[in-house]
């Protein structure tokens, strides 16, 4: 089941075409790395297709109204600022906010859900800490269990796991990914190709001011593609623990 759609859809910034005839098609059950050089156009891609920016083309997305938004996509920006200065628990039921009726009031079913993603993020040591005082990974964290407690079909975090741990970034690719794997469609952008690789079920690279390709992780993340867009070589191995791969020297 298609989750969105973008149809030559392009971006251009301050007079420079940042990417053109981007169409793309992001199926239900889909955990989406999209990677790419840096300046390759992700953030505008992904903001481009919220209808957050000006662009050409058309995505299924950027005509909601603001409420329908919330509702379909949770969308993680890459800028991090948590101005108030609430608790974890409060700032991650402000993910609930397109869900409420009018009176505000949290329903026990919401709670629950909180509480479930709370423990999810391993977030239960620091929930009444504020969350304005936490460190920048303990703050990515918080802001992707509000993203997750939004409950959307459509998932949308540009670099999600920078600045988190080694333990912390597994899980929260493991948690997108099992929230693909129960039927909605994850679109994230990632510098880590291993965290990629080992995770996503497709990859789009984005690069040389479009998608250059568009598929599984091993055909995506090859020695070819990965000189050409990124200039570096690498080492990639099926093993029985999964996928490895390292990007190794810069070439070229
Ligand atoms: N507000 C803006 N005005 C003008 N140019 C911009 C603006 N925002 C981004 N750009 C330019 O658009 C291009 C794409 O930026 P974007 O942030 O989408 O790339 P990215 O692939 O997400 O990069 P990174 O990997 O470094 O986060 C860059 O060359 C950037 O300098």
């Amino acid at each position: 089941m298609t989750a969105f759609e973008l149809r030559d859809l392009g971006v251009t910034l301050r007079n420079r075409e940042v990417f053109r005839r981007v169409s793309l098609t992001i199926s239900a059950g889909e955990m989406v790395g999209l990677i790419g050089p840096n300046g390759a156009g992700k953030t505008s891609l992904m903001r481009a297709a919220l209808g957050l920016i000006p662009h050409s083309g058309q995505s299924s997305l950027a005509n909601l109204t603001a409420r329908d938004r919330a509702r379909t996509v949770a969308w993680m920006p890459q800028a991090r600022e948590i101005a108030w200065p609430v608790t974890v628990e409060r700032l991650v039921a402000l993910g609930r906010l397109p869900h409420l009726s009018p009176t505000g009031a949290i329903p026990e079913r919401d709670q629950a859900l909180i509480d479930q993603v709370i423990d999810r993020m391993d977030l239960g040591a620091l929930r009444l800490r504020a969350a304005s005082r936490l460190s920048g990974g303990e703050q990515a964290r918080a802001l992707i269990a509000r993203a997750v407690v939004q409950d959307t079909p459509i998932l949308m975090a540009d670099e999600p796991t920078a600045g988190l741990d080694p333990a912390h970034q597994i899980s929260t690719m493991k948690v997108f990914r099992d929230l693909a794997d129960e039927g909605r469609a994850v679109l994230v952008s990632l510098h880590d190709l291993g965290l990629a690789a080992r995770h996503c079920t497709r990859l789009i690279l984005l690069a040389e001011g479009g998608v250059i390709a568009d598929g599984p992780p091993a055909q995506v993340l090859s020695a070819n593609l990965m000189a050409r867009s990124f200039g570096i070589s690498v080492w990639h191995e099926n093993t029985v623990s999964g996928p490895v791969f390292q990007p190794l020297e810069v070439v070229g």
